[in-house]
């Protein structure tokens, strides 16, 4: 059963965001841009290549600032917050997936995925650690270095590592687009443990419509907008909003 979190108060709530970069010839990578994340929910990010998914994931996490709009995190503005504050919040809520992984390689599973917790200067829970590399199908390979892991099992080392700090929201940049079919399904699945048992608010920018519809909805962007969102996802219905929003 799908938690819906219709209720429930937005982890993330973007606003009117805009977001031009210099050097693009005023072209806006974000253009009015409004949508919220719940928590126990998991959302997509579909559209063309160029049409703002990674700005829109960077701009959400307070990896990058908007020009204009808000961003609120946990109900907390945080356009205006300096550095380091903005870092903390960061690191205290919000858990990230790349499609590369991140992971260090001189570093064992473990180290890996208790060093953003040692990065913030928070002592590990070591207990939920443990837990999360057993949920993540990793035990007993705490000792090995990313190198000994094959691509899926690295993957999940990085989703282990996000969860280890306990995030209250998880963005996920194409987790799984260099991941083969089974392993790319593992790892969807484990997301979708993530936001179903934890409760944890999930936004994944994807190319492939059947990792898409994994969510509970898939919102498309076309040109920095926001142009179509879709309830109860099927990579049927995914694969044709997509076709219809690229022949925009
Ligand atoms: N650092 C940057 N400097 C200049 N322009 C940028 C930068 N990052 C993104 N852009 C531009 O902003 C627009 C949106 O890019 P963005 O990467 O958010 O799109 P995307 O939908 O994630 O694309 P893709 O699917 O190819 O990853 C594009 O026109 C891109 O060229």
């Amino acid at each position: 059963m799908r938690n819906r979190g219709t209720t429930t108060a937005p982890v993330v709530e973007v606003t009117e965001v805009t977001k031009t970069y210099p050097g693009s010839g005023g072209v806006r990578a974000l253009d009015g841009v409004s949508v919220a994340f719940a928590a126990g929910t998991f959302c997509s990010v579909m559209g063309p290549s160029g049409s703002g998914k990674s700005t829109l994931l960077h701009c959400s996490a307070g990896l990058d600032r908007p020009d204009s709009g808000q961003v609120r995190l946990a109900g907390r503005e945080i356009g205006n917050l300096r550095e380091p504050r903005l870092t903390e919040e960061r690191r205290r809520r919000v858990g990230f997936v790349f499609q590369s992984y991140n992971l260090m390689d001189s570093l064992s599973v473990w180290h890996n995925v208790l060093l953003p917790q040692r990065l913030a200067g928070v002592r590990p829970d070591k207990t939920w650690a443990r837990e999360v590399i057993s949920r993540v199908g990793l035990a007993g390979r705490e000792d090995r270095r990313p190198g000994q892991l094959s691509g899926g099992q690295r993957q999940r080392v990085a989703l282990a590592r996000a969860l280890a700090a306990r995030p209250e929201i998880i963005f996920a940049d194409e987790p799984t687009g260099a991941l083969d079919l089974t392993s790319g399904r593992e790892v969807l699945t484990l997301l979708r443990e993530a936001v179903n048992e934890l409760g944890t608010a999930l936004v994944m920018v994807t190319h492939d419509p059947a990792a898409a519809a994994w969510a509970d909805r898939v919102v498309f962007l076309a040109d920095g907008q926001l142009v179509a969102e879709l309830a109860d996802p099927t990579a049927e219905k995914v694969a044709a909003q997509m076709m219809a929003v690229s022949a925009r």
